[in-house]
C-alpha cells in the first residue's frame, strides 16, 4: 500500500501543469531528454523499491540498509529511462518517507519527517557525500544543504510551507486537485533552496524562482479568476531561461504521499484523483 500511494504522488506531481519549467503531461518544459512518457517509466520502475524501503523501514533497517534498496532502485530508473536522471531525489526523500511509513510506532502516528530524523538523521548527515554533484557544488560554492539538509532535519520546509499550502490550495481551488497542487509547488519553489535551479541558474536563478513563485502566491495563488495564465506565462519565462526546479517537483510528490498517509480525509481526495487519473490514462485519456 504504501509503495502504491508513493508511486500515486509521483503521477500527481507529474500531472499537474504549468509547473515553471518541469515536466508534465503537456510539455517537457526546459528539459529535451526526458518527458511524461520517460517520468511514468521511472516512477513505476522505482515503485517496487519504494515498497522495499517501506518493508525495510518496518523491520528496523538502519541507513546502510536503506541506502542498497535506493541505489538498486536508482538502476531501475537509469535502466527504464535509458540513463536519465528523473528520480535520483525522489528515490531519496520519497524513499526515506516510505521507510517511515513503514515504521510502526507504539505511540500511535507521527509526523513522517520526525521519524526519519530520530531514526536516521545522524546517519544522512555523515553519509557518503557525492564527489561532484550539483548538491555538493551547491554546498561548497554556496553553502546550501540540499536534500541531505532537508532529510536529516526531517522535511522541515514540506511541514512548515508545503502540507499548509496543499490544504489551502484545496480550500482556494473549490474543489480542483490540480489547482491545490500547483498552489502548494507554488509555495515550495519560494521557499525551498533547489540545487536544480541553482545548477542551472546559479544563485541569480534560484531567486528569480523563488521571487516569481512568492509574486504568484501574494496575488492570490489558485484563488484568483486568471490565475492559470500567470502560470502558464511564468513557464514560459521559465523555459526561456532554461530553469526547472527539480527538488520543487520531488518536494511536492512528497508532500502529497505525506498528506495522503498522515492526513487522510484530504489525502482520500487525492487518491481518489489518481484513481480517476488512472482510468483516464488507462483508458488511453
Ligand atoms: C542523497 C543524494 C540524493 C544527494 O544527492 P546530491 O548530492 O546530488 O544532492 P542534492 O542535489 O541536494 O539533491 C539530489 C536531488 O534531490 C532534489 N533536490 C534538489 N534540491 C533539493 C532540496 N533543497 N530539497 C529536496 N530535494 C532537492 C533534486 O532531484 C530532482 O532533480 C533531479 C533532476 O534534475 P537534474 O538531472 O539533477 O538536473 P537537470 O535540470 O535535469 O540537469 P541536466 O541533467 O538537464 O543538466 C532528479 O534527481 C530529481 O529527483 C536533486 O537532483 C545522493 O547522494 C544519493 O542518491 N545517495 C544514495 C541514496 C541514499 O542515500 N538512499 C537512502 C534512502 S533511499
Ligand atoms: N516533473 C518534473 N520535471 C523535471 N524534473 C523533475 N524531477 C522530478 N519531477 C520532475
Amino acid at each position: 500500500m504504501i509503495g502504491e500511494l508513493a508511486h500515486r504522488a509521483l503521477l500527481l506531481e507529474l500531472r499537474c501543469f504549468p509547473k515553471p519549467g518541469l515536466v508534465s503531461h503537456i510539455d517537457s518544459g526546459s528539459h529535451q531528454d526526458m518527458d511524461a512518457a520517460c517520468f511514468e517509466a521511472s516512477a513505476a520502475a522505482i515503485r517496487p523499491f519504494l515498497s522495499a524501503l517501506a518493508c525495510a523501514g518496518h523491520e528496523g533497517a538502519d541507513m546502510p540498509a536503506l541506502r542498497v534498496i535506493g541505489m538498486a532502485a536508482e538502476r531501475a530508473m537509469m535502466a527504464a529511462t535509458g540513463g536519465v536522471n528523473t528520480h535520483r531525489g525522489a528515490i531519496f526523500g520519497l524513499g526515506l518517507l516510505c521507510a517511515a511509513a513503514g515504521v510502526a510506532t507504539e505511540r500511535g502516528p507521527a509526523h513522517l519527517g520526525d521519524v526519519v530524523a530520530a531514526r536516521w538523521g545522524d546517519a544522512i548527515r555523515g553519509g557518503p557525500v557525492p564527489p561532484r554533484s550539483h548538491g555538493t557544488t551547491a554546498l561548497r560554492r554556496y553553502g546550501i544543504g540540499g536534500a541531505r539538509e532537508q532529510a536529516a532535519k526531517g522535511f522541515p520546509l514540506l511541514y512548515a510551507h508545503g502540507l499548509p499550502a496543499w490544504r489551502e490550495g484545496c480550500r482556494l481551488g473549490g474543489g480542483d486537485d490540480e489547482a491545490a497542487r500547483l498552489h502548494c509547488f507554488f509555495a515550495l519553489m519560494a521557499v525551498l533552496p533547489d540545487t536544480t535551479l541553482l545548477h542551472r541558474g546559479g544563485m541569480e536563478g534560484l531567486l528569480f524562482a523563488q521571487g516569481q513563485a512568492r509574486r504568484f502566491l501574494d496575488a492570490g495563488g489558485v484563488g484568483r479568476p486568471g490565475w492559470r495564465q500567470d502560470a502558464r506565462a511564468m513557464h514560459r519565462l521559465f523555459v526561456e531561461r532554461s530553469l526547472s526546479g527539480g527538488g520543487c517537483a520531488d518536494m511536492l510528490a512528497m508532500t502529497l504521499f505525506v498528506a495522503m498517509v498522515e492526513d487522510l480525509p484530504r489525502g482520500a481526495a487525492s487518491i481518489a484523483a489518481t484513481d480517476m487519473m488512472i482510468d483516464t490514462v488507462g483508458s488511453g485519456g
